[in-house]
């Protein structure tokens, strides 16, 4: 099939503040159709921004934006979508209590007079998947359908109403590794149908392999914008962060070997999710979990921390600790969760709660709340993390993704944990980041405190680790150490008990 390249949108001198924040500035870009074009830029350089602009989330403040050379003004995302102009976040706004069928066709149903023609809408639907070879069973519960299908349900909704482009915001983050081919499979048959993509996405390897078309932005403004064929994974680094970056992963120190356990967990169970789980993390030591997706892992972790039952023994500290989640984070546990949105952050709230969340007693006297000293060391935190912010009592919400993730860990830094447990805590953030939250975990453990890692990047677990712990299938398949930690051994441990 060939396909026609033609613009579709341009963007002339466009800019976008809020407040006081200059998000974007005087961007000029043109999207073509039947192309693949990736956004890429460090945490907070604009590149949410820039696809919200386009799809009516946000109006710009400066510039102008043409559709078919005609300028255009977007009140909301429904003027976009009547223009064909879809952004697909990652937050999927898809009803998980009802169908397929009914998310796609909602609003789009055909009517026989005053009624729902049931049969023609389904017909309707189904055509829109013919043609676009993109099936999926129109019965099945949406909340009961893996993500990557979820995505499915989107884009088909998209293009049942008649989308020319579709703007996906880093929309593998939340996907298991397994679904991320399927997904970028889906981008790119979206291009081959002559639809323009734009890709937001901090996933270098995938802006390698599925994209036409690359923009890199820097602190909201455009560096260059060119074929991705011409770019290497070095340059698309060095163009993110404007420099050269050194060594990825930061040197770690050997644990001291004679000292008792921070932590032992001997056969922790749960039935039907893992089972006789036993191991030690001493002082100083960086342990990673790792295991495919559905190993158990992640399980694990919150059993640990008392966020899940779980029989079995959990030592800590020499001691007991209670089985409640409460009692463990007063006795020196901290965990960063997975899922941000959902069990880590209070949205709305100032960043300066965010952080202090459950550590406002160190900060009590017999004076009430020390807001000087609170605001002090939260501040020092905030410059340990690197993250980016205007004042502190901004809420989480005006920041960027990946400076959110820096919350959870400035706050879990606060409370001087002995145990840090890390559920995948560079995702969604950008190159340069990871480097400083690789910088943190190691100094946590060179000041001797115990940190268990959890991560789907392979390389993440074998650049950090001092030691790794295999799950499969809820089981404990290998323990590697020292020469014994490598790709090969730690995926042969990973699939056996598959
Ligand atoms: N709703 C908002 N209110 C205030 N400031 C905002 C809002 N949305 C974005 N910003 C600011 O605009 C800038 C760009 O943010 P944006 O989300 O576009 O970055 P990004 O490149 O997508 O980052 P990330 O990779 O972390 O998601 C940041 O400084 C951010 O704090």
């Amino acid at each position: 099939m060939t396909t026609r390249v033609d613009t579709l949108l341009t963007l002339s001198g466009v800019g976008k503040t809020f407040g006081g924040t200059v998000a974007l500035e005087g961007i000029d870009l043109s999207i073509e159709t039947g192309k693949v074009h990736a956004f890429v830029g460090e945490n907070g350089a604009g590149k949410s921004t820039l696809g919200k602009l386009i799809v009516g989330v946000h109006a710009p403040s400066a510039g102008r934006i043409a559709l078919d050379g005609a300028e255009v003004h977007f009140a909301s995302p429904a003027q976009a979508l009547d223009h064909g102009l879809v952004g697909i976040s990652q937050e999927l706004s898809l009803m998980p209590q009802r169908t397929v069928l009914d998310n796609i066709a909602l609003g789009r149903e055909v009517m026989r007079g005053p009624f729902v023609d049931a049969r023609a809408t389904r017909a309707a639907v189904q055509a829109v998947m013919d043609r676009y070879d993109m099936q999926v069973d129109l019965d099945a519960r949406v909340g009961d359908i893996p993500v990557v299908e979820q995505q499915k349900v989107e884009i088909l909704r998209a293009l049942s109403r008649d989308a020319r482009l579709i703007v996906f915001d880093e929309p593998t983050a939340r996907l298991p590794s397994d679904q991320v081919a399927p997904l970028l499979a889906l981008v790119r048959q979206l291009a081959g149908a002559g639809k323009a993509v734009i890709y937001v996405s901090h996933f270098l390897e995938e802006i390698l392999e599925a994209t036409d078309t690359v923009t890199i932005l820097r602190n909201g403004r455009h560096i260059r914008t060119g074929p991705t064929a011409s770019e290497t994974h070095e340059t698309l680094v060095e163009g993110v962060t404007g420099s050269v970056l050194g060594e990825q992963y930061p040197e770690i120190t050997a644990p001291d070997a004679a000292q008792a356990p921070v932590l032992s967990v001997r056969g922790l169970s749960r039935p039907g999710v893992f089972e006789n789980v036993s191991f030690d993390i001493r002082p100083g030591e960086i342990v990673g979990l790792a295991g495919l997706v559905g190993s158990g892992r992640s399980e694990i972790a919150r059993a640990i921390l008392g966020a899940d039952p779980a029989t079995g023994e959990i030592r800590f500290n020499g001691g007991d600790t209670g089985r409640s989640i409460a009692a463990r984070l007063a006795a020196g546990m901290a965990m960063i969760p997975e899922n941000r949105r959902e069990q880590g952050l209070m949205i709305d709230r100032p960043i300066v709660e965010n952080v202090t969340l459950s550590h406002l007693r160190r900060f009590s006297g017999a004076l009430g709340l020390d807001r000087r000293r609170e605001r002090a060391e939260v501040t020092q935190q905030c410059t340990a993390t690197g993250l980016k912010y205007n004042s502190l009592d901004d809420p989480a919400a005006a920041l960027s993704g990946g400076n959110q993730q820096k919350i959870l860990f400035a706050r879990a830094a606060l409370g001087d944990p002995a145990l840090l447990i890390a559920d995948e805590p560079t995702r969604g953030v950008d190159v340069g980041a990871k480097r400083s939250i690789y910088d943190l975990i190691a100094g946590l453990a060179a000041r001797g405190k115990a940190i268990l890692l959890i991560s789907s990047e392979l390389e993440e677990i074998l650049g950090l680790s001092h030691r790794v712990i295999v799950v499969s299938r809820g089981r404990v398949a290998g323990e590697l150490e020292g020469a014994d930690l490598t790709e090969s051994a730690l995926m042969t441990a990973a699939f056996s008990g598959t």
